[in-house]
């Protein structure tokens, strides 16, 4: 399944949820527009089994489903691709094992010179961030609006914003460059689907 160009992209929050529940959630989101999904679990239980049931759920709604920083796992359940921060192994073996056509976004920071080389390697995506504090991981470093406005200028890959945003401060990293927004809080804290549509409109108003 294709990455999509811009659009809302859920990470599931899974602390504290039975899986059902983060399913219901992930489901509700993409009805309120999500165009990508990411499994993000960092006390799993059987990650298996829930990554396997959130690729059925989203490919029921042809919306890809990337697995964070588990490569194995991301075969396993047949995901479309997994996320890599710089603690979670290179892109050259995820590509090698994923294949050519397989999603592989990387954490970049507030580093465009990260994002050209992962680009260089074949990155589906580039990630920046956090840009606002992020309840979700407090201690995550800040990124800079003007690294989104460099990598515009520099990236041919789309380019993804994360940490603490919210309908209310999206529209500041799109306008710098960012073509997709990754939200966990703003849509999982809150009413799903209401709260997705809401960050939906960030993009129809472009
Ligand atoms: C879309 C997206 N961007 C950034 C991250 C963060 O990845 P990483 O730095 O490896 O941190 P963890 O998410 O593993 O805590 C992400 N997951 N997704
Ligand atoms: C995984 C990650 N990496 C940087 S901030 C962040 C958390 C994003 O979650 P939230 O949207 O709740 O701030
Ligand atoms: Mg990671």
């Amino acid at each position: 399944m294709k990455f999509p160009a811009r659009g809302l992209y859920a990470i599931t929050q899974t602390d504290h949820k039975a899986p059902d529940m983060v399913i219901a959630e992930v489901e509700a989101a993409i009805r309120g527009g999500a165009a990508v999904v990411q499994y993000r679990d960092k006390n799993p239980v059987d990650a298996l089994t829930l990554a396997r049931e959130l690729v059925k759920v989203c490919h029921r709604h042809q919306v890809p489903l990337l697995v964070n920083d588990d490569l194995d796992l991301a075969i396993k359940a047949g995901a479309d691709g997994v996320h890599l921060g710089k603690d979670d192994g290179h892109i050259r073996e995820a590509r090698k094992k994923l294949g050519a056509a397989a999603i592989i976004g990387i954490s970049c920071y507030d580093s465009l010179d990260r994002a050209l080389e992962a680009q260089a390697h074949g990155a589906t995506y580039a990630a920046f961030g956090r840009f606002f504090p992020s309840g979700t991981k407090p201690l995550a470093a800040p990124a800079r609006l003007e690294t989104l406005r460099q990598a515009k200028q520099t990236l041919s890959i789309p380019i993804v914003a994360i940490g603490g945003i919210l309908p209310e401060n999206g529209a500041e990293l799109l306008a710098a460059g960012a073509d997709l927004l990754a939200v966990i809080g703003g849509i999982f804290d809150r009413e799903p689907e209401a709260s997705a549509r809401a960050y939906q409109r960030l993009f129809d108003r472009r």
